[in-house]
């Protein structure tokens, strides 16, 4: 190692990386094809895909953790050597304590957090994620909302440099879409990077990064506006999100259509605020 290398600051990286199984034919299928990215510390990463582009595999692998048939070579720089915590779609499938409290009592501990600081810590994590009052309800007396709460307060408790979301809001109804959401953006912005997978694209904000995977390889990797758009200046053809076999959200579709009929020139919209906008000014001008 150089010198005045340091670590905390140094990217993910993957270079190469590749994860090939034997499927049930008996043919090797490759879940990865040569992966290359990097992630920078605090940074924001989307990875889309429809199902079965590999975007679970690629996820497990940054978080690090153990995927069998994998090559390449995988540097974790700022993510440390230790695995990411990974907040998987069904709480179920993660939740080792009875209650909340026990599961981030639980994430502190394996993190051998000293002693001394786990009471602490565990009410301010709790407080964070609105979980104070149920804290000691075991999890038949919880909604499936709730546990994935305690998920998202059992990974973030840590203080983990980087946390990996695995479609961790795609079975919630939309409050609690909001709210597990909206904690991964403030971990962020308190530091913290995250990897956020998802099949809904109405999550991703327009100055996002966001990579997309096709049959195991990455073939897009860019902002969201970009993604969602492509070319501005020539909107007729295919947008890099078009091209993955992705669907734009409605509102995006539809304003992508009106710009194609030559009906919209201002800018297309990605947030509700942005859309507000055109709504507004396609009234006025009665789109
Ligand atoms: N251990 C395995 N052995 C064989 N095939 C596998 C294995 N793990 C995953 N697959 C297959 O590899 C492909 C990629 O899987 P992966 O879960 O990474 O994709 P995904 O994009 O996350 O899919 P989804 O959106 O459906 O969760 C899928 O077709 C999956 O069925």
């Amino acid at each position: 190692m150089a010198a005045n290398a340091d670590p905390v600051r140094d990217p993910l990286l993957l270079d190469g990386v590749s994860v090939a199984v034997t499927n049930e034919a008996g043919d090797l299928a490759a879940l990865l094809d040569n992966v290359d990215l990097s992630l920078n510390p605090g940074e924001w990463l989307n990875v889309v895909g429809v199902n079965g582009s590999g975007k679970t595999t690629l996820a497990r692998i940054l978080a690090g953790l153990y995927v069998e048939g994998s090559a390449g070579s995988l540097s974790r720089g700022f993510a440390g050597e230790s695995a990411s915590p990974i907040v998987l779609q069904r709480p179920e499938a993660q939740l080792f304590g009875e209650t909340p409290r026990e599961e981030v009592l639980f994430a502190l501990e394996w993190r051998q957090v000293p002693s001394h600081e786990i009471a602490g810590r565990t009410e301010e994590t709790l407080r964070m994620t609105g979980l104070l009052e149920l804290a000691d309800v075991r999890w038949e007396g919880l909604s499936g909302g709730q546990r994935q709460l305690a998920a998202v307060a059992a990974a973030a408790a840590c203080s983990a440099p980087l946390i990996v979301f695995d479609e961790a809001a795609s079975m919630l109804d939309e409050t609690n879409r909001a709210v597990v959401l909206g904690l991964a953006r403030e971990l962020h912005q308190q530091g913290t990077a995250i990897v956020w997978v998802t099949q809904r694209l109405d999550e991703l904000m327009p100055g996002d990064r966001v990579i997309a995977m096709a049959d195991g390889r990455v073939i897009y990797d860019g902002l969201v506006r970009a993604f969602f758009y492509g070319d501005e200046e020539n909107p007729d053809g295919l947008t890099p999100c078009e091209s993955c076999g992705l669907r734009l959200p409605y509102m995006s579709a539809l304003a992508l259509q009106w710009k194609r009929a030559g009906r919209w020139s201002g800018l297309l919209p990605v947030t509700q605020q942005e859309w507000r906008e055109v709504w507004g000014n396609a009234e006025r001008s009665h789109v």
